[in-house]
């Protein structure tokens, strides 16, 4: 590697979090990042010394706006995101996560959340070798944060029943309607 090593992790974070903040405001439309940019902008926090979060600040397109006022007054009721936009962000957020899940534990925009999710990944190691694995370590680390809020504890077993369904005509992009695909992970 060349030059300056800290330069280059603080390119490096500052791409990662400009992924974060764009993918963030993809899936959920009602998320803009906004307060990333306070963060980066209060005077001697250590996001306005370390990260460029600021510059352009990032907006949801207006159309967008406008879908998400329509739904929320009940005008519209079909989901946002095309299959196409939900894969193309999905798949996005997940290689990026997977790839530097350590710096998410301290990039995440809420610090408390950062600071906590660190010792729960230190004391839960990603060790999975295959997808239902990961969803069951998903699902266990997801239950250690549940806890610690007091929230319910949430059944590993339903995992698929929760999260492999989507809303596609006839039910035909559910994990269920496709369980006689076996892919060899
Ligand atoms: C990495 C991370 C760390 C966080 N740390 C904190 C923190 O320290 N303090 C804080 O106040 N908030 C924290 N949060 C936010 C918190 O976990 C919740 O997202 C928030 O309180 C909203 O909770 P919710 O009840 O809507 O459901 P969420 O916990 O957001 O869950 C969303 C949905 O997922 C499903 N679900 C719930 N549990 C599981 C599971 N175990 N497996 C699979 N599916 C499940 C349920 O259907 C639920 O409706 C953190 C979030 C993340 C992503």
């Amino acid at each position: 590697m060349s030059g300056n090593p800290v330069e280059a992790i603080r390119k490096a974070c500052d791409s990662f979090g400009h992924c974060l903040q764009t993918n963030f405001s993809r899936i959920f439309p009602a998320y803009r990042g906004d307060h990333l940019d306070e963060l980066s902008s209060a005077p001697g926090s250590p996001a306005s010394s370390s990260f460029s979060f600021t510059g352009k600040r990032r907006t949801v397109p207006e159309d967008a706006l406008l879908q998400q006022d329509e739904l929320l007054s009940g005008k519209i009721s079909t989901p946002l995101l095309t299959k196409e936009e939900l894969g193309r962000s999905t798949w996005t957020l997940l290689h990026t996560v997977a790839a530097q899940m350590a710096i998410l534990s301290r990039l995440y925009p809420c610090k408390e959340c950062a600071d906590h999710f660190k010792d729960v990944l230190k004391a839960n190691p990603v060790q999975v070798g295959s997808q239902a694995e990961l969803s069951q370590w998903l699902c266990h680390v997801h239950n250690v944060v549940n806890r610690s809020l007091g929230k319910r504890i949430f059944p590993c077993q339903r995992v698929n029943a929760r999260w492999g369904k989507l809303d596609c005509a006839d039910h035909s992009c559910d994990l269920q309607a496709n369980s006689n695909l076996n892919y060899p992970f």
